[in-house]
């Protein structure tokens, strides 16, 4: 398998921030044989490796393996004909190195696989101290590594790729990966190999030097040596660098900096023991059958792979699956209840209320001609009346000594609002009856413009503002009306009763108007939650994976990308319908009149959210490159598309161009659909395909739209 390049240039990035990662690189690798990349970190060895194996493509030059182009299907690159070892360890943690085996062995339909993943976890020393069963996670970096290379050999291919592959791993070991690297080559198979360690690559066929993007020189390295009567690499390294910049600067970086490049004293004595004397030679080519993974191979091992995985993460998965349904409980226990324990002030002046001096509020005795004549008294002290009628469920009152105390408390927040009793509250309001009886035709007036009391409010929360005066005026008319009663003042009870007065909250949208806004908002709450948790789950598994590097080791297995986001779907449907059914459980608890084909539909409705919400979650993954991306483009979803869904505020006071906006998007519609159909029992409501249509339309276009950037961008 000849790997050809041919003056290639690579760049990336676009305008000003393009940068040449490949300037003019020529290499030839000779099939059957180990080729060496070596070069500082930057130089460009990924890069190299990444145009061959079709992640990236050369602005100009051409490469070309075994005569075709790398990403030709016939060619199987990306593909069963090489194996890709990549410098992150891109292994599933929560798997052992058996199963991972299994994993890569059953997406190339490996043939004998129990036997071939044995061999491979002997080669590689994962076969001892119960090593093969223990999880990734918790092997040492050097057996991790191990792992990482065994994937890329299990199904024995072609061709192998290998980034950095013996980083971390101890002498003996590398030894034997590099004898099992030249039987491998010298049964046929192509090894092109990037390390830092020159001592290695003296058993390579060939050594390619690469620096700053540009191949220095590539030759069989004994032969390097031989030529320049030099017993190092390290030194002809050097020497080559020197050439190409003789700056001091460049020199006591070479020589004195370690990380950039380790230089180890090297002799053409100590390269035998890597075996060079048994130094692949040019080979057959190896005939084998190209026969790609297709979308229907991989399901079975991509499922279960996930299943797996879901398995691993049981307690947060179940934890998921539940989540909606907690966060329905806080909803309804937290939010839209009607306010109650609201921290009222009380600036009594008239009097300290003291309940054993309070006096009976009795005027059994009083009839019309002495309230006209003002032949009565109420006492002094109503006011604590009108105090012990305030609802104690709905306010805890505070009494305050002065206007001034109380009205700090409101500012410092330890109080919503207070009320004031002037000192002459009950002389007051005796005027007031008799004014009110005088006039006869009461109705109208307000009578609490007249009433002086005094309500001073914190206007902040307008929720609790208006809750407040609410409650404080039906408190009021309470007393006003049971006083009336109780002194047979006729007027003053019309008046407390009539319309102009008693606040009603009528909604007309709704079959039942005793909810409470919680109920009233929660279908449309449910159908965002089912919806977004779904996406969120897909987004967060996707990008695990992603940024472990496992996407794109499917990506080099030529593991369609349609298979990777469909059986993730699958599987997370798992989650989803212990989300779906929980849902709908509740909404049989809330609304217990809901017919049973009602809740069915509600169920398909939101089951076609769900994949609305993995498929955008699917697709969020695909234009992000990290986790912080994610969340961030997450929030930017979630956020605009729970204010216009018209949950909160009805969508018909919203400015004309974000209700075009809301009608597009694929919540909306079934916010308002299944508000309707749960609180009025009916499926028979208008436009209910666009809540069908919109959310199956967002599904499809999300789905090939992911698809689509990752075959522009590729999985980065
Ligand atoms: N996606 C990218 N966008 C921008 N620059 C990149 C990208 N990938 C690589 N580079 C740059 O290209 C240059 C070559 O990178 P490359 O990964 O090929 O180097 P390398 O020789 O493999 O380094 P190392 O030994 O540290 O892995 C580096 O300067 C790197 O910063």
């Amino acid at each position: 398998m000849d790997i050809v390049f041919d003056n290639v240039c690579l760049s990336y990035g676009r305008g000003k921030k393009r940068f040449s990662a490949l300037k003019g690189v020529s290499l030839r690798v000779d099939r059957g044989t180990i080729y060496g990349l070596v070069g500082p970190s930057g130089s460009g060895k990924t890069s190299i490796l990444s145009c061959c194996l079709d992640l990236n493509q050369p602005d100009s030059g051409s490469v070309s393996i075994a005569g075709k182009n790398p990403g030709d299907q016939d060619l199987g690159i990306p593909g069963p004909t090489v194996g890709y070892m990549p410098q992150e360890l891109s292994v599933h943690a929560f798997f052992n190195p058996r199963e991972i085996l299994h994993y890569y062995g059953q997406i190339f339909n490996v043939q004998e696989l129990d036997s071939r993943v044995t061999t491979v976890l002997g080669l590689l020393n994962l076969d001892r101290d119960g090593l093969e069963q223990r999880q990734i996670s918790f092997l040492s970096g050097g057996q991790k590594r191990r792992v990482s290379l065994a994937c890329a050999m299990v199904h024995n291919p072609r061709l192998l790729i290998l980034d950095e592959p013996t980083v971390g791993v101890d002498p003996l070991l590398r030894r034997a990966i590099w004898t099992e690297l030249n039987i491998l080559a010298t049964s046929g198979t192509t090894v092109l190999i990037t390390t830092h360690y020159l001592q290695e690559v003296a058993s390579a066929s060939k050594v390619g030097f690469l620096r700053d993007g540009r191949m220095l020189v590539e030759d069989d390295p004994q032969k390097l040596m031989s030529q320049r009567n030099e017993t190092s690499l390290e030194k002809i390294f050097l020497d080559l660098c020197l050439v190409e910049d003789p700056s001091p600067s460049l020199l006591s970086f070479s020589v004195e900096s370690g990380d950039a490049f380790e230089l180890k004293p090297l002799s053409c004595g100590s390269a035998s023991s890597f075996g060079s004397s048994n130094k692949p030679q040019p080979t057959q080519e190896r005939e084998e059958l190209v026969v790609n993974p297709s979308f229907g191979s991989v399901l079975k091992p991509l499922i279960r792979k996930n299943m797996k995985i879901l398995q691993r993460h049981t307690v947060l998965l179940s934890f998921q699956a539940i989540l909606p349904l907690l966060t329905y409980i806080m909803f309804l226990v937290c939010i839209g209840r009607p306010l109650h324990g609201l921290d009222l002030g009380v600036v009594n002046e008239e009097s300290a209320c003291d309940p054993q001096e309070r006096t009976n509020l009795t005027c059994l005795s009083m009839d019309l001609q002495m309230v006209l004549d003002r032949d009565y008294s109420l006492g002094e002290d109503v006011s604590c009346h009108v105090i012990v009628n305030l609802d104690p469920h709905i306010f805890h009152l505070k009494h305050f000594q002065s206007f001034e105390t109380a009205k700090e408390s409101v500012i410092l927040g330890k109080a919503h609002g207070f009320v004031q009793f002037p000192s002459d509250f009950s002389i007051g309001l005796e005027q007031r009856i008799a004014t009110l009886i005088d006039m006869d035709n009461v109705h109208g007036v307000d009578i609490l413009n007249q009433a002086r009391i005094f309500v001073y409010m914190d206007a902040s929360s307008v929720k609790v503002l208006a809750s407040l005066q609410e409650h404080l005026l039906l408190s009021l008319q309470k007393f006003f009306h049971q006083y009336g009663e109780s002194c047979h003042l006729e007027p003053l009870i019309r008046m407390v009763s009539s319309p102009g007065i008693a606040l009603h909250s009528l909604n007309p949208e709704f079959r039942h108007n005793d909810y409470d806004l919680s109920e009233l908002m929660f279908p449309g709450m449910m159908t965002l939650l089912l919806n977004l948790l779904p996406m969120a789950l897909t987004a967060d598994q996707l990008m695990t994976d992603k940024e472990a590097g496992l996407l794109l080791r499917d990506f080099v297995c030529r593991v369609p990308f349609s298979a990777v986001i469909f059986t993730q779907i699958i599987c997370q449907l798992v989650v989803v319908i212990v989300q779906l059914v929980s849902s709908l459980i509740l909404v049989v608890v809330l609304f217990p009149t809901t017919s049973f084909g009602v809740i069915l539909f509600a169920g398909f409705l939101l089951f076609l959210q769900a994949c609305c919400g993995m498929a955008l979650g699917a697709f969020i993954c695909s234009l992000c490159r990290s986790r912080d991306q994610v969340i961030q483009v997450g929030m930017a979803v979630v956020m605009p598309a729970f204010i216009v869904s018209g949950i909160l505020w009805p969508r018909s006071t919203m400015p004309q161009v974000l209700q075009v906006i809301s009608a597009v998007i694929p919540t909306t519609f079934a916010c308002d659909i299944m508000k309707s159909i749960i609180l009025n029992n009916t499926v028979l409501v208008n436009g209910l395909w666009k809540a069908i249509l919109l959310p199956l339309v967002g599904t499809v276009t999300f789905f090939f739209a992911c698809l689509f950037m990752v075959s522009r961008v590729g999985i980065k």
